[in-house]
C-alpha cells in the first residue's frame, strides 16, 4: 500500500488574542461561510464584518483562557488516533489541516507531499456533513488538488461524515450516561442536545444534508443510550439577523424551564473538541439562561476529545476507508449536492486560501466596502445579512 497518511481536517481557532482578528477575516471570506451575489464583495465585506467583530469574539476567548484549545486537542487526537492505528498493525502519519487557522490545510498537504504520502485517508472532525464545515474544506482541498500536479499522483479517499459510526455513538453514549447518573432520578434528566446552527436556506435552498444527519444522529445517540430520558434538539450559536436552523438553544431552554424541567444536560453534537462554543457559550452563556428559566441543575456533556472509544472509532473509520473503493471530492461534491451554491464557473473566483491574513492591501479593501455602506446607507450589508 506504501505510506499511509491521515489528513484530519478541522475549522481551526485562534491560538492568543491578537489572532481572533485575522481569523475572523479567514472565517468571513470564506464564501461558504457568508454567500454573497457578488464575489467581488467577498474580502472587503468580510474585512469589515471581522472587524466589527472581533473586540466581542476577544471577550469570548478572554473567558476561556485568551485562546482556542482547537489546536491542541486536534493535535492530541491525532497522537492518540496513530497510536491505535498502530496497535491495529496500520502504520500511519497523521496531518492536521484547519480550514482557517494554524496548521492551514495547505501546511498539512505541504507536509505530507514532502513525506512522499503515497495513500491518503482525508477525514473531517465533523461527525455531520455540512456545506460550512466539511464541505468548505474539500472545496478547498479540491482546488489545491486541481493546482498541483504533484498530488493528482496521490491516491487519496474522502470520509465525507461518519455520524453513524457505532464507537462514535458508543462513545456519545457513554459521556451522557455518566452525566445523567449523576442525578439522583437519572432516568427523568432532560437530554438536550444542542447542535452549531447553519442559516435554514443552507438547507432549503442549498441542499445541505446537516440537518437531516444531525437529527439522524440525536436518533442514534438516544438509541445507543438505550434510557428512557426525555431529549429535545436545538442549534446554538447563530450568526446576524438571517433566520438559522430552529428551534435556537435559547428559546428551548426557556421552554423546557417553563415547562418546570430542573435537570438537564446539554450534548455538545456537532463538534468533537471541546471549544469557544462549548466552553464559553454553553458552560457560561447557557448556563445563565437556563438558571433563569428554573433549570437550577445543569450539566454539559464533554466532548469526545481523546476518548479511547471515540478514538477507536476514527481508527475503525480510517481503516474501513482504506479497503474500501476511493471516495473522491468531487463525488463528496455531488452527493451533497453543494454544486447547487454557486455556479461551478464562478466559484474559483472568489475562493480564499485561508493562508492569507489581513494585509495592507485587503484594508483598502475594507475600505472601499465602508465607502460603500456608506453610500448605500447600510443597506447594502443588512441586505446580505451577516452584521451582528
Ligand atoms: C459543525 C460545526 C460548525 C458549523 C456548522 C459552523 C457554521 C458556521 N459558523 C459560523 C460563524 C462562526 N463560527 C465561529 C467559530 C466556530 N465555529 C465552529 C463550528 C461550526 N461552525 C467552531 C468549532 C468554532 C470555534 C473554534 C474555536 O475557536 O474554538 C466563529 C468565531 C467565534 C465567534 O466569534 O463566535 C464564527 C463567527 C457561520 C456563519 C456558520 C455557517 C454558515
Ligand atoms: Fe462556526
Ligand atoms: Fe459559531
Amino acid at each position: 500500500m506504501g505510506r499511509v497518511g491521515v489528513l484530519l481536517l478541522n475549522l481551526g481557532g485562534p491560538d492568543k488574542l491578537e489572532d481572533v482578528g485575522p481569523f475572523l477575516f479567514n472565517l468571513f471570506s470564506d464564501p461558504e461561510i457568508i454567500r454573497l451575489p457578488f464575489r467581488w464583495l467577498q474580502k472587503p465585506l468580510a474585512w469589515f464584518i471581522a472587524s466589527r467583530r472581533t473586540a466581542t469574539s476577544q471577550e469570548n476567548y478572554k473567558q476561556i483562557g485568551g485562546g482556542s484549545p482547537l489546536r491542541q486537542i486536534t493535535e492530541a487526537q491525532g497522537e492518540a488516533l496513530k497510536e491505535q492505528l498502530h496497535y491495529l498493525g496500520q502504520e500511519a502519519n497523521i496531518y492536521v489541516g484547519m480550514r482557517y487557522w494554524h496548521p492551514y490545510t495547505e501546511e498539512a498537504i505541504a507536509l505530507l507531499t514532502q513525506d512522499n504520502i503515497d495513500n491518503l485517508v482525508i477525514l473531517p472532525l465533523y461527525p455531520q456533513f455540512s456545506i460550512s464545515t466539511s464541505g468548505s474544506s474539500f472545496r478547498l482541498l479540491e482546488r489545491l488538488w486541481q493546482e498541483d500536479p504533484k498530488l493528482q499522483r496521490l491516491e487519496y479517499t474522502v470520509i465525507p461524515s461518519w455520524y453513524k459510526e457505532p464507537g462514535y455513538l458508543q462513545a456519545m453514549a457513554e459521556l451522557i450516561r455518566q452525566e445523567i447518573d449523576q442525578f439522583p432520578n437519572a432516568d427523568q434528566v432532560h437530554v438536550f442536545f444542542s447542535a452549531h446552527g447553519v442559516p435554514k436556506s443552507y438547507v432549503e435552498v442549498a441542499g445541505d444534508p446537516y440537518q437531516q444527519e444531525i437529527e439522524e444522529c440525536t436518533a442514534l445517540i438516544m438509541q445507543t443510550l438505550n434510557r428512557p430520558n426525555p431529549h429535545t434538539l436545538a442549534y446554538q450559536s447563530r450568526v446576524g439577523p438571517v433566520e438559522w436552523l430552529q428551534p435556537y438553544t435559547e428559546d428551548a431552554l426557556k421552554e423546557l424551564g417553563a415547562q418546570g424541567v430542573k435537570d438537564l444536560v446539554v450534548v455538545p453534537i456537532s463538534f468533537v473538541s471541546e471549544h469557544i462554543e462549548t466552553l464559553q457559550e454553553i458552560d457560561i452563556e447557557y448556563r445563565e439562561i437556563a438558571e433563569e428559566a428554573g433549570i437550577h441543575n445543569f450539566r454539559r456533556v464533554p466532548a469526545p476529545n481523546t476518548h479511547p472509544v471515540f478514538i477507536r472509532a476514527l481508527a475503525d473509520l480510517v481503516i474501513d476507508a482504506l479497503n474500501k473503493p476511493s471516495f473522491k471530492l468531487s463525488q463528496a461534491a455531488q452527493i451533497k449536492k453543494r454544486v447547487k451554491m454557486y455556479p461551478p464557473e464562478s466559484w474559483e473566483w472568489g475562493m480564499t486560501t485561508s493562508a492569507e491574513v489581513w494585509n495592507g492591501r485587503i484594508a483598502m479593501l475594507g475600505f472601499i466596502a465602508l465607502i460603500v455602506e456608506l453610500i448605500t446607507g447600510q443597506g447594502l450589508l443588512h441586505l446580505i445579512g451577516i452584521l451582528q
